[in-house]
């Protein structure tokens, strides 16, 4: 279990969050730019130390300026991935994933067997002779992902590890990183701006914002239940997991959307709160999703209304207060959804 306090102050800005990891938990760090995330995992990887506070690895003490106690990075076994890989130029892809091994003393052999598995496992087998410089961005994220993976940190700390890739490689990288994050017993830092990577990846979610905490709870809380409106208008995004013919997805959890296109097979859709109309009676017309829902908790948050609304499947709806009132929405009242197909978006998974 890591558990920290960190406060790190800059001119202008202080960081001030607690913060543990439980092992096999995946907390998602989320939050706006400038919010203190990276500072966060610099501070558990070490490189950067705290002006107060205290990093502790279950009875290991990482750091505490109070005693002077300091474990240097290359002695908390954690791995980390950024957004911009950091390859060795003059090492081909697979020679990078071994240097990961062998600097923790695995031998040759066996170092070389694991990175083959790693890289096969991120789909770069045909790559492993390549070097950086001829590899695009996504793929040398792979290989940058690799690297940390198969070294098996106690703590895997990444920041951002899917930006670089595009929409196709995202689910399956994602999907890679799932397995392995669920086999896992150490814990995990993901930071992310997507929600659907904190919905699919993350057991926790924490919000900072200005250098703190503002809420810290499951993806699901988050999306309910948010407290600010950063983290409405980002974890208020609805999230589905389902299977794909084309166009209708059938949800994992009950009832259909369709998609103006989406991949075949598994995909993972996203409807934004702000896209869902609610209606008193059956819409007339045709959008393409249109079921019936109870409005089950109401909650305004800056200037919209967030409606938590129980169907197959339950979305989120955010709506005027005006329109609230309007259609006379409290908990309790029984309504209509529609989404127009064009506002439901699919990715692979
Ligand atoms: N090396 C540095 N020296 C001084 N200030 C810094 C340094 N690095 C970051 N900061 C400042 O510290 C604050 C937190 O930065 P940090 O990079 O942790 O934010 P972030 O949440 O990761 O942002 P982003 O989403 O943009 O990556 C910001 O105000 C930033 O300008």
């Amino acid at each position: 279990m890591i558990a920290a306090r960190l406060l790190v102050r800059r001119a202008g800005f202080t960081l001030d969050v607690d913060l543990t990891v439980g092992p096999g938990e995946v907390v998602a760090v989320l939050g706006p730019n400038g919010a203190g995330k990276t500072t966060v995992l610099r501070a558990l990887a070490g490189l950067e130390a705290v002006d107060e506070g205290r990093i502790a690895n279950d009875d290991t003490v990482w750091d505490d300026p109070a005693t002077g106690a300091w474990v240097p990075p290359q002695g908390r076994g954690v791995g980390l991935v950024f957004s911009e890989h950091l390859l060795f130029a003059r090492m081909s892809a697979l020679e990078n994933v071994s240097f990961g091994l062998r600097a923790r003393r695995v031998d040759r052999r066996a170092a070389r067997a694991r990175s083959l598995e790693w890289l096969a496992r991120l789909g770069l087998t045909e790559l492993a002779d390549r070097r950086p410089d001829e590899l695009s961005r996504g793929q040398a994220q792979r290989v940058a992902l690799a690297r940390t993976l198969a070294t098996r940190p106690r703590l895997l700390l990444l920041d951002e590890p899917l930006a670089a890739l595009d929409a196709t490689v995202r689910g399956e990288v994602r999907r890679h990183l799932a397995d392995y994050l669920r086999g896992e017993h150490g814990g995990c830092l993901l930071v992310t701006h997507d929600p659907v990577d904190a919905t699919l990846l993350a057991n926790r979610a924490v919000v900072l914002e200005d250098g703190h905490v503002t809420q810290d709870g499951t993806p699901g809380e988050l999306a309910t239940a948010p407290r600010t409106a950063w983290t409405a208008k980002l974890l208020g995004v609805n999230v589905y997991r389902g299977t794909s013919d084309g166009a209708r997805v059938s949800l994992d959890g009950g009832g259909t959307l369709t998609a103006a296109s989406a991949p075949t097979g598994a995909v993972v859709l996203t409807v934004s709160p702000a896209s869902v109309a609610v209606h008193r009676d059956r819409p007339a017309g045709s959008p393409r999703n249109v079921w019936p829902v109870t409005v089950t908790a109401v909650q305004q948050t800056g200037h919209t209304v967030r409606l938590t609304l129980e169907g197959t499947p339950p979305i989120s709806a955010d709506l005027t207060p005006g329109a609230v009132a309007e259609l006379g929405l409290a908990a309790g009242a029984h309504a209509w959804a529609s989404v127009k197909a064009n506002e439901v978006r699919a990715e692979a998974r």
